[in-house]
């Protein structure tokens, strides 16, 4: 396998500066009492679940590098955490992650406003242990949301799937599917739309659900979807990704189905950019750019398969998958990228100037909307 690999000018954006192991990412802390502050505002993916069912964990590792090993020694949550990850990703939305045993009869528990500016629910299933006590709480959480606000994607993870064989992963999905809209329906919920997913911390699985689950609340998604099937259709490309170069997660791919191999070679070659790019792309004095705009990789495989990798804005990256002979024709699609890159830099310019002269207030349909940080241009 060779690498070809170009360093980035360092400082050419000048605002994101190199990617410290968790990517300097601002945190805040909490209680659920307190007053809403303006980033309270901002939509919100809330991560619900039983307690030890893998909530921080998965927040830690997809947002946070935390390798999964390390979430062993990762203490128990005992107030709401709110991680707003809008300084350094394209999805500018705030994780909630919740304690094991909110209790909703709480007085001091203000579930309708929390619910009320949600995008996405989470809910965590620890799927190694016994899954009934979670079923009851998941019937609950979600019809609680759904009461509230009827827009929330309400969104299931059947966790720590790593330790069950592959006939005993289907089988617990199949059971949990089974009994969740069992109990939705006997409580007349049947409009309440539930989706599951088998994850873990251990493999790509909890990536490319989360990619899911931000997907739903992109508004631009059948947009930039056809920029990329327009894109490959006319470069020779099989398949290519738009990533969140941060979280690794894909915010939009072509119509063509995704395979997990195919995502987690692209996800390892962001890896290998930032990694190479941190250590060689900076300048002495350590200052500069880890991923900029001069950013770009080419890594031939030894099966005469092309990962090409490039910078389409400061949060996000096209990773592509052709057949060498394509590559032969690297003018025109680098040709076909310059006008791929300027349609989706127009794109989130006109959801920037939409969204800003929406002025919707919290709670409205239009909250379920991830807003995003698109162009440098929209991070002011
Ligand atoms: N095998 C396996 N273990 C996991 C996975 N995800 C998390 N864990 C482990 O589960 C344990 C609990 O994880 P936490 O992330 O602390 O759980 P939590 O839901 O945030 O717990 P509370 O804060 O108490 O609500 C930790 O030891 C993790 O290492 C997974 O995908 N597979």
């Amino acid at each position: 396998m060779s690498i070809q690999y170009e360093a980035p000018l360092a400082d050419s954006y000048g605002v994101a500066d190199s990617f410290p192991k968790d990517f300097g990412y601002g945190e805040e802390e909490g209680d659920i009492e307190d007053s809403p502050t303006p980033s309270d505002s901002k939509p919100r993916i809330l991560l619900m679940g039983l307690r030890r069912s893998g909530k921080s964990s998965i927040q830690k590792v997809v947002f946070h590098k935390m390798s999964p090993n390390e979430t062993l020694f990762l203490e128990s949550t005992n107030k709401i955490y709110k991680d707003d990850i809008s300084s350094s990703s394209f999805v500018n939305f705030q994780i909630w992650d919740f304690p094991g045993q909110v209790d909703f009869f709480d007085p001091t528990f203000d579930y309708e406003m929390i619910f009320r500016g949600t995008g996405a629910l989470i809910f965590v299933i620890d799927a190694q242990d016994d899954y009934v006590e979670a079923l009851g709480r998941l019937h609950l959480t979600v019809s609680r949301a759904y009461r509230v606000n009827p827009e929330i994607n309400f969104e299931v993870f059947i966790h720590k799937v790593d330790g069950l064989s592959d006939d005993h992963k289907i089988e617990t999905q199949r059971d949990i599917h089974q009994r969740a809209n069992d109990d939705l329906a006997d409580a007349s919920l049947e409009k309440l739309h539930l989706s599951f997913y088998l994850t873990s911390i251990y493999d790509h699985s909890i990536f490319e659900a989360f990619s899911k689950v931000v997907q739903k609340l992109i508004p631009q998604l059948p947009t930039l979807e056809n920029l990329l099937n327009i894109f490959i259709s006319n470069s020779g490309i099989e398949k290519a990704f738009l990533f969140d170069v941060v979280s690794k997660i894909y915010i939009a791919t072509d119509s063509s189905p995704v395979d997990m191999q195919s995502y987690e070679l692209c996800c390892d070659m962001i890896d290998v950019v930032i990694d190479v790019s941190c250590i060689y792309g900076l300048k002495e004095d350590g200052s500069g750019s880890a991923y900029d705009k001069e950013s770009m990789a080419i890594i031939k495989l030894n099966n005469t398969t092309v990962l090409y990798l490039k910078e389409v804005t400061k949060f996000l990256a096209l990773v592509c998958i052709l057949r060498e002979e394509s590559f032969e024709r690297k003018g025109l699609i680098d040709y076909n990228f310059h006008c791929f890159r300027k349609a989706i830099h127009e794109v989130f310019e006109v959801g920037v100037s939409t969204s800003r002269t929406s002025n919707q207030p919290a709670g409205t349909p239009l909250m379920k909307t991830v807003a995003l940080n698109g162009t440098p241009r929209s991070t002011v």
